[in-house]
């Protein structure tokens, strides 16, 4: 029953923060008016022009910008946040009424996610702010490697201590990586007990970590009779599930360890394969109702986070319609001023638009799930479990017997009751069999329920089919942070990334999650289905704005124009779109706090990114489309620095915000963009020196201001991408990368001078 105190029971567990963004409102529409009057003057002066085909081409390509902003201001419109109270929540609710929740942890290789990553990732998780005999933590190891195994079983002993440390001393901050930096000491006006505990847990700590890096170095022999017998002679592409239940004590959660079946006759389906394996083999052991997921490159930041999740859920709790709360994925050690623009930061404003429609999108990490929205369920649907037992379940959820009586459990709305501790061990065999890789044969998994396939962002796609359904979502943002990972660090790991995002945002277009599909004929909201709509246009956005930056090279080279001459009144409306554009981005970047820097690194990577990354995102997907080639998940790496050196905030190494190219060809258009932009400037100032002082400005302006403006702006924003060129080693552009882009801006040269003699 509910604790009674008059004043904890009428204050709200969750408040809705609406923003105040008239004046931002008043500014894009005005943006929006210099938008349209740009493609009015496109049209009436159209039959000015010697040269259609250019004109037409830049009015397309503005047609499109003009589209993606009127979806920005759409989203945009109405803003909001949300403030959740655990105080509250603990003065008014039982512990013992709080609800179960399954953790997933998913990890998929040893090398590119160094174990002590994934360990701190545990321990931060293990060490909440909850009734530790609710929580189950299940680990997915796609790498089937011995070393995840033998470190989670050496984790769970040093767990035993550190958890009761983290709780004795409301430690702040639980994945001890982050907890002992190099330099940290206890204070010296700490109680001694507590420096002695400090100094016994540094220490302590740094044995695993010793023992990891260890066993990272040497093979696991084949020893019979341990712990590690079942990954005799296995790869990890073909082997049985293995699963084993790491005993803790009473002060720890349950914690298991699963590297589910693989055979390379079924697909494993990346990511989305392993969460639909957790969530069967949770089903079977713990079944609890709620379902957090963790990508092992991130940790619980703020102890608190299970109580504000349980904020949004108790306050939900009549309002039925709630299908999950995702917390925002946020960096430590990000490098300074995103140099590689990968941090995201200038999404904080779409990110409040969404939370004000149906809801923050999943953003595959840092996620609280309601079971019964992952098995399928819609808001109103009311199922009695005699039904669902009696009724098709087989064909829905699998033969396992004991999913079923579990998912019946769940879907029919009654209190699932966690099974106790001893028990766990004898449910495996039957837990073995839902992980297996043909368990989905014949039924809904990754098609109607769980995390769905079909996608490299199988997270947006999971999401819009439960916002299909008409669930809505809720982010939370505590502070401090709930959740910290690590953004990829260096510039090709950060280009993979946004390259897979590319491609799987637009798959989801060509399935029948399609957002528009979904809003007609299901339940997505209208302005919910733009929202989708913009993000999966990622990678379309790539041929718009490849067209339209090579624009200004053509133009200087041929001597034509695709921007209104200085002495026409018109050109005011491109200066006008340009400055106001960019003073009010800078004004947002000031809301948020980030620097002068940032600003430009965020605008500048906005170019790169949308002509490198997402245009092979978008060529992947014709070749998909054409069935030339499939998409595959890459994993990103991910980067432990070593205890000594905690580099990556303080910049002391310039070298980190560097560039370094591997042989990809990713970056291959923005290089040939470079390089006609710096033909056509040597052009222009060639045929600038030919003329006599005296007729110089009139050459000036023959030439295009506005063209050769667009021109330099462009190799600024390219700016990197020139230095390497100069480069020494790792941060030099491949001299294939290097040949092969010359070619092609020396052919786009040659179409210039063709179509100028036409
Ligand atoms: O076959 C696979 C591939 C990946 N993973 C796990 O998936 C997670 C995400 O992979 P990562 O390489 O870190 O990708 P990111 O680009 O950082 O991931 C973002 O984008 C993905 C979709 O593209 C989402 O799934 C992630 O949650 C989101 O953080 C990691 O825990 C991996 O271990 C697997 O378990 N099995
Ligand atoms: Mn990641």
């Amino acid at each position: 029953m509910a604790k009674n105190s008059q004043h904890s029971t009428s204050l709200p567990l969750q408040e809705k923060i609406i923003h105040n963004n008239k004046m931002a409102r008043a500014i894009e529409l005005f943006i929006l008016s210099l938008l349209v009057s740009m493609l009015v003057y496109r049209v009436v002066s159209f039959k000015n022009q010697n040269h259609y085909i250019l004109w037409l081409l830049a009015f397309l390509c503005e047609s499109w910008f003009t589209f993606i902003w009127i979806l920005c201001i759409i989203i945009k419109w109405t803003q909001c946040s949300m403030k959740t109270y655990p105080d509250r929540l603990l003065k008014r609710v039982n512990e013992f009424e709080f609800p179960a929740v399954d953790i997933f942890v998913t990890t998929a290789d040893p090398i590119l996610e160094p174990s002590i990553i994934t360990m701190n990732t545990v321990l931060s998780l293990l060490a909440v702010d909850y009734p530790s005999d609710k929580l189950a933590l299940y680990l997915s190891d796609d790498a089937c490697s011995p070393l995840t195994l033998y470190s989670l079983i050496e984790t769970i002993k040093f767990a035993k201590l550190w958890v009761p440390f983290c709780k004795k001393y409301n430690v702040q901050v639980r994945a001890p990586f982050r907890y002992f930096t190099p330099n940290s000491t206890p204070l010296e006006d700490d109680s001694l007990e507590f420096q002695h505990e400090w100094k016994t847990m540094k220490n302590e700590y740094g044995d695993l970590y010793k023992k990891i890096v260890v066993a990272a170095q040497r093979p696991f022999t084949c020893d019979l009779d341990s712990d590690f017998a079942d990954f005799c002679d296995v790869n990890r592409s073909d082997h049985p599930a293995i699963i084993k239940v790491i005993s803790g004590n009473t002060y720890l959660p349950h914690v298991i360890y699963i590297s589910r079946e693989k055979n390379p006759k079924d697909h494993h389906q990346y990511k989305a394969g392993a969460m639909n394996v957790l969530t069967r083999v949770s089903g079977v052991m713990t079944n609890a109702p709620l379902m957090l997921n963790v990508d092992c490159d991130m940790y619980a930041n703020n102890p608190q986070v299970f109580l504000h999740a349980m904020c949004v859920v108790f306050h939900y709790k009549n309002d039925q319609d709630f299908g999950f709360v995702q917390f925002p994925q946020a960096f430590h050690d990000g490098l300074k001023d995103d140099p590689f623009g990968n941090q995201l930061t200038n999404l904080a404003f779409l990110i409040n638009g969404v939370a004000s429609i149906q809801g923050m999108f999943y953003a595959g990490s840092n996620c609280f799930h309601r079971r019964k929205v992952i098995y399928g369920l819609s808001p109103n649907d009311k199922i009695k479990s005699e039904n669902i037992r009696n009724e098709d379940l087989p064909s829905i959820i699998g033969k396992s017997f004991e999913l079923r009586e579990s998912a019946a459990h769940i879907l029919s709305g009654s209190d699932a009751k966690i099974r106790n501790q001893t028990s766990l061990s004898s449910l495996i065999e039957a837990a073995i069999d839902v992980a297996g890789s043909d368990y989905e044969y014949g039924t809904h998994w990754g098609q109607k329920i769980g995390w769905l396939y079909g996608s490299a962002a199988e997270d947006t796609l999971t999401g819009i089919n439960i916002h299909g359904r008409g669930w809505k979502s809720a982010i939370c943002s505590p502070d401090p942070l709930a959740f910290l990972g690590c953004a990829p660090s260096t510039y090709p790991s950060s280009l993979a990334q946004q390259k897979r995002w590319a491609i799987g945002l637009l798959e989801i277009l060509f399935t029948d999650k399609n957002p528009i599909l979904l809003t007609i004929k299901g339940n997505l909201w209208f302005r919910q289905a733009l929202a989708y709509l913009w993000l999966c246009l990622w990678g379309v956005r790539s041929i718009p704005e490849i067209c339209y930056a090579s624009l200004p090279a053509y133009c200087i080279i041929t001597g034509s124009h695709f921007l209104p001459k200085v002495n026409e009144q018109a050109f005011t409306i491109p200066v006008g779109i340009f400055a106001i554009y960019n003073v009010y981005s800078l004004w947002e970047c000031k809301h948020l706090g980030v620097s002068l820097r940032m600003w430009w690194n965020t605008q500048r990577m906005g170019r790169v990114t949308t002509i490198t990354a997402w245009s092979f995102g978008f060529l992947s997907m014709m070749l998909k489309l054409t069935g030339l080639s499939k998409t595959i998940f890459e994993v990103t790496q991910k980067e432990h620095k070593s205890n000594d050196d905690d580099c990556v905030s303080d910049n002391n190494d310039k070298n980190v915000c560097r560039f370094t190219y591997d042989k990809s060809p990713v970056i291959i258009p923005g290089v040939v963009i470079l390089f006609i932009n710096m033909i056509a400037l040597l052009n222009g100032v060639l045929k600038l020196l030919k003329v006599a002082d005296n007729d110089i400005w009139m050459e000036l302006l023959g030439l295009g201001l506005g063209e050769m403006f667009c021109s330099i702006w462009l190799i600024l924003c390219f700016w990197d991408f020139l230095k390497g060129l100069f480069g020494k080693d790792k941060y030099r552009i491949p001299s294939s990368t290097i040949l092969k882009s010359v070619v092609l801006a020396l052919f786009f040269v040659r179409l210039c001078r063709m179509s100028s003699q036409l």
